[in-house]
Formats: C-alpha cells, sequence, structure tokens
C-alpha cells in the first residue's frame, strides 16, 4: 500500500508539473498571438512607424516582452550612429525591434534576427513582413544563437558586422559575443547594443566588457548600454604602426 501510495504522489507530482509548464508556454503563446492580431487589425499596412505605434499603443495596456518606445529610442539613436550594411538582432520576439532596427538601416543594409521559439518567430516575420520590410532586407533564423552565429558565415557568407542588440538570455550575451570574436564578425567600430545589463546574470558580460581594451562603453541608460568595439592589433593596424616605424 505504501508503495502503491509513493508512485501515485509522484505520478500526481510529475503530472502538475508537466500541465503547469504546459499551461504557462501557452500563455506565453497566447499572449504573442493576441499582440499579433491587435497589430493586424489596428496598424496601416506597409508602414513601419504606424505598426511600431500600435505595438505601442497595445503594450500601454498589456504586457508584451518588447522594448517599448523609450528604449526603442536608445537603439534608434545607435543604429543611425553605426548604418550597418549588416547588423545582428539577438531575441527577434514579434519583430517590435527588428523593425525599429529595419527602417533605420542604409538601402542596401541587411538585418539578420535571431529566435530560438518557432512560434514566436513566426509572428516576428509576419510582423516585419507587414511593416513593409522584404526578405531581401532581413533573414530570420529559427535556432538558438549559440548556433545561429556560425550560421552567418558557413551559411549566410557574413563577413562583418556593423551593429549588433543582444535581447535575448543575458546569460548568452557573453559566450555569444565571444563566438562573435572567435568568428570575426566584429569590424572595428561596431556598435553593440545590450538590452537589461542591470539584471544579476548580466554581471559577468559587464566584467568582460569593462576589463577588455577591445571595448568601450558610449552610453547607458534605462538598463541598456550602447558598447563600441575597437578592436586593436589587426593585421592592419600592425602594419600602418610599422610602416610608421620604418618611416622615423
Ligand atoms: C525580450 S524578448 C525580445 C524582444 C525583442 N527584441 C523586441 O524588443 O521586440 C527575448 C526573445 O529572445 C528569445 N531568446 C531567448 N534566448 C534565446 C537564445 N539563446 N537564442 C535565440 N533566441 C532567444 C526568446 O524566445 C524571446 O522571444
Amino acid at each position: 500500500t505504501l508503495v502503491f501510495h509513493y508512485r501515485e504522489r509522484v505520478g500526481a507530482l510529475c503530472w502538475r508539473m508537466f500541465h503547469r509548464r504546459k499551461m504557462s508556454s501557452f500563455a506565453q503563446r497566447s499572449l504573442e498571438r493576441r499582440t499579433h492580431s491587435f497589430v493586424l487589425t489596428n496598424s496601416t499596412h506597409g508602414q513601419p512607424e504606424s505598426v511600431l505605434q500600435t505595438f505601442d499603443c497595445y503594450s500601454q495596456t498589456q504586457p508584451t516582452c518588447s522594448i517599448g518606445q523609450e528604449k526603442g529610442e536608445f537603439l534608434d539613436s545607435a543604429v543611425s550612429r553605426a548604418a550597418p550594411l549588416q547588423a545582428l538582432e539577438l531575441g527577434t520576439h514579434c519583430g517590435y525591434s527588428a523593425i525599429r532596427i529595419l527602417r533605420l538601416l542604409p538601402a542596401s543594409g541587411k538585418l539578420y534576427t535571431v529566435e530560438q521559439d518557432p512560434d514566436t518567430a513566426d509572428v516576428g516575420e509576419e510582423m516585419i513582413l507587414v511593416a513593409g520590410f522584404k526578405h531581401s532586407q532581413f533573414q530570420l533564423l529559427i535556432s538558438p544563437s549559440c548556433t545561429a552565429i556560425p550560421q552567418l558565415q558557413s551559411q549566410f557568407g557574413v563577413q562583418s558586422l556593423g551593429l549588433v542588440f543582444m535581447d535575448h538570455d543575458v546569460a548568452e550575451y557573453l559566450p555569444d559575443l565571444r563566438a562573435l570574436e572567435e568568428g570575426g564578425l566584429l569590424t572595428k567600430g561596431c556598435i553593440i547594443v545590450v538590452n537589461n545589463t542591470h539584471l544579476p546574470g548580466a554581471k559577468e558580460f559587464l566584467h568582460y566588457i569593462h576589463n577588455s581594451s577591445h571595448y568601450s562603453v558610449c552610453f547607458q541608460a534605462l538598463g541598456m548600454q550602447e558598447i563600441r568595439y575597437q578592436a586593436t592589433n589587426t593585421t592592419e593596424e600592425l602594419t600602418v604602426t610599422l610602416s610608421n616605424q620604418m618611416d622615423t
């Protein structure tokens, strides 16, 4: 009887845990679907500003994961300064920040945006298309960032990034930055915008940035930081230094 009771209790516990996890992922999914249908119904399609305003209007009364208008303006100024031909976003979600970035890219610019959840990625992609952007202007990669970063080079031929926006899992910020460095994807002057740097999980990332001569923090506000990559000792710089030394 004791074994039977034990089994029953363990079984019930497992079922409760499974059910709770299923319900929370269902709630999250329906949150994205609700955002999707509100924006789809209330925005003027093909107009990025209208789509962004509709997102902002929705987030005044409903919970969303988008960075929103205030942080969005912080991101805007970084994108305008960087004017990147190739930009990377980690954490697409419903496409809000991707739309913000896309509307400020140079005419031949391209955004690579990464989302690990396939359902969320579907919503994000549709929102970006609704805002009027074409697949020639953006590439959505549906995979975890650690898989997507190596694919940028191997599958999409990306050589260098002018802008990186990190708004995914803070625990992945540092490993992903190291992967971008190791892949040689950060160009000198590349701007890295990072959200949620006030969270405890971002501590190691910030420690790395502050202790590396390759990075300088240009601006910080609202739990965001704009960081500039200033690689030193590249072959190009060494050549310039050596030729200067030979001249003197
Ligand atoms: C805060 S939301 C991004 C919001 C979006 N940048 C915006 O402002 O519209 C974070 C998103 O990152 C995704 N995510 C979390 N960790 C990830 C990872 N390691 N790789 C790819 N996507 C990830 C989540 O599924 C979620 O959709």
